[in-house]
């Protein structure tokens, strides 16, 4: 049997969202693969306690903010210098540190924008973190049809610059000549923020129209059998299957919802933090909460391993 390797790893995040990868060092297994600074959980240390001890001993630094987030199981086979063993990750964020980072094992250090990565090859466990960190904490879904236009656009405006970077327009309720319009207005506000937009309809549609991205519902979902080309693709799942589907599929991400009760779905209960915790940890695509969210559950949602929360209401106050 092999053994399980308990791991501490840092995610050190400056506020402009490039994060910190580090080359292994000669004479490790994997040497000259990037990662993540970090490293084995000592007996009788959290792994909090391993994280600050990796990150004084690897860079000379001490985090002072520190949000634990995705934990991730991987099979490494013997190869590489290095022996066959399961190992369990903890990814933290890192957002705030004492010291100056030096590089204390000879390692290179190279800091990463999300969305364009440049080094590599990066250590095989670590794919799915990376595509979870091309996208953003917050997606927001539009909420024309409570708030009518012109406040909605205003509202749109205040979290472009708040620094909103995913966003879906979801309004069935409009005729296609009215979405139209409506896409033409909020696509040409968004592009200088480089915010993406996502479609809740066809991908025909989405392209049609100049979206990044579709958005599929649960019931558009499971109709597909492939990605659909050149989108960005995410997709509302409710329950297990469904994320399954959207897995098999490597869509982009998945929305999960309802996470707690929503005034738009009274009848139902939510399915809870601790039954949203299981499930997203057995996936490897992003997952958002979605369902009663607002931005104080923003950390809660990351420790629960999602790559953060969906909100309709709550993402236009
Ligand atoms: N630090 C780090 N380790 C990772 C990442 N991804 C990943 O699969 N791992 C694996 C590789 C190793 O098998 C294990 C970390 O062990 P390590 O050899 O770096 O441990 P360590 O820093 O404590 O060093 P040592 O005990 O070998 O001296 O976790 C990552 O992003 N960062
Ligand atoms: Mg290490």
């Amino acid at each position: 049997m092999t053994k399980c390797v308990q791991v501490a790893v840092a995610i050190l995040q400056k506020s402009n969202g490039e994060y910190l990868l580090a080359s292994r060092p000669q004479g490790k297994g994997w040497a000259g693969w990037w990662e993540f600074p970090g490293g084995k959980i000592e007996q009788g240390e959290s792994p909090e306690q391993a994280l600050i001890r990796e990150a004084q001993e690897e860079l000379g630094i001490t985090p002072t903010q520190i949000q634990p987030w995705i934990k991730r199981r991987y099979d490494y086979p013997a190869t590489h210098d290095a022996e066959a063993k399961t190992v369990l990750l903890h990814f933290f964020f890192v957002t705030a540190w004492q010291g100056e980072l030096h590089p204390h094992e000879g390692q290179q250090f190279a800091w990463q924008h999300p969305q364009q990565g440049n080094v590599s090859p990066v250590l095989p466990a670590n794919a799915p973190i990376m595509h979870a960190l091309s996208l953003p904490p917050v997606y927001a879904i539009s909420n024309v049809a409570e708030m009518g236009t012109t406040a909605f656009l205003a509202a749109l405006q205040r979290q472009l610059d708040n620094g909103l970077q995913l966003l879906q327009i979801r309004e069935s309720q409009l005729s296609d000549d009215a979405l139209a319009r409506l896409s033409e207005t909020i696509l040409h506000m968004c592009a200088p923020y480089h915010c993406r937009c996502l479609l809740n309809g066809t991908p025909e549609q989405a392209k049609q129209l100049g979206y990044q991205g579709v958005h599929l519902n649960s019931h558009r979902l499971m109709v597909h059998s492939q990605k659909p080309d050149h989108l960005l693709v995410g997709a509302s799942c409710h329950d297990q299957t469904q994320l399954a589907h959207a897995q098999s599929l490597q869509l982009d991400f998945a929305l999960l919802s309802p996470v707690l009760p929503t005034p738009s779905h009274p009848e139902a209960s939510g399915l809870g933090w601790e039954r949203f915790t299981e499930w997203v940890n057995e996936l490897e695509i992003p997952v958002y909460a979605l369902g009663g969210m607002q931005a104080s559950y923003l950390l809660l949602a990351l420790a629960c391993g999602a790559r953060g929360i969906a909100m309709q209401r709550g993402g236009w106050i």
